[in-house]
């Protein structure tokens, strides 16, 4: 039996670096961002029909990010498209990774996991989270998006708040020990249940 455990939270908020938290307890990981990148890549599934729609976003084989950019900042109505072509493709890119795996926790690293409604998947919910001001000085100091890009994408996003009113864990990305001591403390708590199932 694998335990499926879902880790989200909002952008910058510490996704990838309690992800590989996880993985260091041996958990196996499936990351949509990751996802994402095999599927604008060489061969990737969404080049094609990404394409097709805006031919000037493929480039060299790969769907390029800046070029996706210029297209969303020009119609607003362009992200939904995208996303209703690409989220399909990620949701079959995962269904195959659960098919493989033989780890006894799964986490599965979803930035949309509320927004998407795949919640109900899950066997639980953890939700990373740090102050707001935090947050928005981590983004703008990784320098690949303006102030007015990440004010868009956040105000796309659930409200941090009510993601972690969701949550069944939450981990508070203050310091990489308290985080990494939270971890710890999940895992051995659901490795403590599944073995008591
Ligand atoms: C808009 C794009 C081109 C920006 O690319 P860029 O390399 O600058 O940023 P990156 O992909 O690393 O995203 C950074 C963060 O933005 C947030 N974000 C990305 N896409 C979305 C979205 N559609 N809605 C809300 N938040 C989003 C996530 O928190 C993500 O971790 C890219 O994110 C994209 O193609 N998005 C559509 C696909 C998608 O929905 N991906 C989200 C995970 S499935
Ligand atoms: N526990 C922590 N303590 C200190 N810094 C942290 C911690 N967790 C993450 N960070 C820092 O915060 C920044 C954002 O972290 P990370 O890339 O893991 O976030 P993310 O949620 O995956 O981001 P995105 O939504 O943009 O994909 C990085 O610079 C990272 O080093």
């Amino acid at each position: 039996m694998t335990f499926i455990l879902g880790l989200t939270g909002s952008i910058g908020m510490g996704k990838s670096t309690t992800a590989q938290m996880f993985v260091d307890e041996g958990c196996a990981l499936w990351d949509a961002d990751a996802a994402v990148h095999r599927l604008y890549g060489p061969g990737g599934a969404a080049v094609a029909p990404l394409g097709l729609i805006w031919p000037e976003v493929v480039e060299d084989g790969n769907v390029s990010r800046e070029a996706l950019k210029k297209v969303i900042a020009a119609d607003p109505e362009a992200l939904k498209r995208i996303e209703g072509i690409v989220h399909p493709l990620v949701a079959e890119d995962r269904r195959a990774f659960l098919a493989e795996t033989q780890a006894d926790i799964v986490v599965l690293d979803i930035p949309l996991l509320f927004e998407g409604g795949s919640e109900r998947s899950m066997d639980a919910l953890v939700v990373v989270s740090v102050a707001p001001e935090v947050q928005k000085a981590r983004v703008l100091a990784r320098g690949t998006m303006t102030e007015a890009q990440f004010e868009m994408i956040r105000a796309k996003q659930m409200p941090d708040a009510e993601k972690r009113a969701r949550a069944d864990y939450v981990v508070t990305t203050d310091t990489m020990d308290h985080a990494r001591a939270q971890v710890r403390q999940i895992v051995s708590e659901i490795r403590s249940k599944v073995k008591d199932a």
